[in-house]
């Protein structure tokens, strides 16, 4: 399918294809439209208002919006979009370095290069009810080979699910033609939207072990209860479960995450003297986001040539006694494990 011309939705779904095509059931319904600086977005719409927007500038969501029109990710009112700043909100994607987990830029190039849209991408299973999605794709250009020497094809599908979930599905494959294997560590960095960091806890995480970055990057072990937030934070907790919950007393609302093919769990609140040091994040803004970022961390992916690896992500925004006290840490944690 040829990539629509700003502001006009793309051909609606094939029936046709949809009727034979168990994996591919779809024709993906968007709009390509101008966002910020002239950037490209993506605007997925799906039933009773859900709607999600994608730039084309780091496959970069940079809005999750409920069926009552509220904004569910955080961007900050300070963002700068303009390459090579990466956009400071929504879901930025680390990729083929987390953090400073290697001698690349932080987080790697892929949050602040500009991906195109994938009009025939390789089959994936879908869930036959969702109508609006897109698929990204980003190659290496010659500048990037200069400075991480492998051949990839980077695949990446943001889909609105008819409940309003959020996913992403990422699909990473080896292209190089030397035989050679390639490592990289990953996060989906997702930047959420919270009423107050004080009245927000993490279930779901409790015992995990975690590396401090604010402490040289030491293995420690979590204590106690839920995760609850007073000062900066900055962890990567390891084998984390695949289900992660982050609860908003004052807005009664719980954000569900699930993760697939992702380890390790980041979470990170700057706080007010590291948000101040940031030029494009609002002195105060701490209060109202937190990143909790499904990643692999600690144990890089490792593709030989021609494999293929796949992380995905879910997100779901519910009322929030639905899931208070409901995660079993340790059984989410024998599930991530596979026990
Ligand atoms: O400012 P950046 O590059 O977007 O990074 C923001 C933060 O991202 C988090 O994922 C890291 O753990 C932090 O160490 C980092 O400060």
């Amino acid at each position: 399918m040829a990539a629509p011309p700003p502001s006009s939705p793309s051909p609606p779904a094939a029936a046709a294809a949809a009727a034979t095509q168990q994996t591919q059931p779809q024709t993906p319904f968007y709009e390509l439209v101008k966002g910020n600086s002239g950037l490209e977005k993506v605007l997925l719409r799906g039933t009773r208002g859900f709607s999600a927007e994608v730039y084309l500038y780091g496959a970069q969501v940079t809005s999750w919006k409920n069926d009552h029109a509220e904004e569910l990710l955080f961007v900050s009112s300070k963002a700068i979009f303009k390459p090579p700043k990466a956009i400071r909100g929504g879901i930025p994607i680390c990729f083929p370095q987390f953090g400073t987990h290697g001698n690349l830029e932080q987080h790697g190039f892929a949050r602040n290069r500009l991906w195109t849209i994938d009009d025939n991408p390789p089959p994936l299973p879908v869930n036959p009810a969702i109508k609006s999605f897109v698929d990204l794709i980003l190659r290496p250009s010659d500048e990037d080979l200069k400075i991480w020497p492998h051949s990839f094809e980077f695949r990446l599908r943001v889909a609105l699910g008819p409940n309003g979930d959020l996913s992403l599905t990422s699909r990473i494959r080896n292209t190089n033609t030397d035989g050679r294997s390639f490592s990289y560590t990953f996060a989906y960095h997702t930047y959420f939207s919270v009423s107050d960091i004080s009245e927000v806890r993490v279930e779901g995480l409790e015992t995990m072990d975690y590396l401090d970055n604010l402490k040289g990057k030491e293995r420690f072990t979590e204590q106690g209860d839920a995760i609850v937030f007073e000062s900066e934070i900055d962890k990567v907790y390891l084998a984390a479960p695949s289900k992660i919950a982050i609860i908003d007393h004052e807005k009664k609302r719980t954000f569900v995450l699930t993760k697939e093919g992702l380890p390790d769990a980041v979470v990170w609140n700057p706080w007010d003297k590291k948000a101040k040091a940031m030029q494009d994040f609002g002195d105060g803004e701490y209060k109202h986001m937190l990143c909790v970022e499904p990643a692999a961390v600690e144990k890089p992916i490792t593709l030989k040539p021609g494999e293929e690896w796949k992380g995905r992500l879910a997100l779901s925004a519910v009322p929030s006694s639905y899931c208070s006290g409901q995660l079993d840490p340790l059984k989410e944690h024998l599930i991530a494990l596979n026990i």
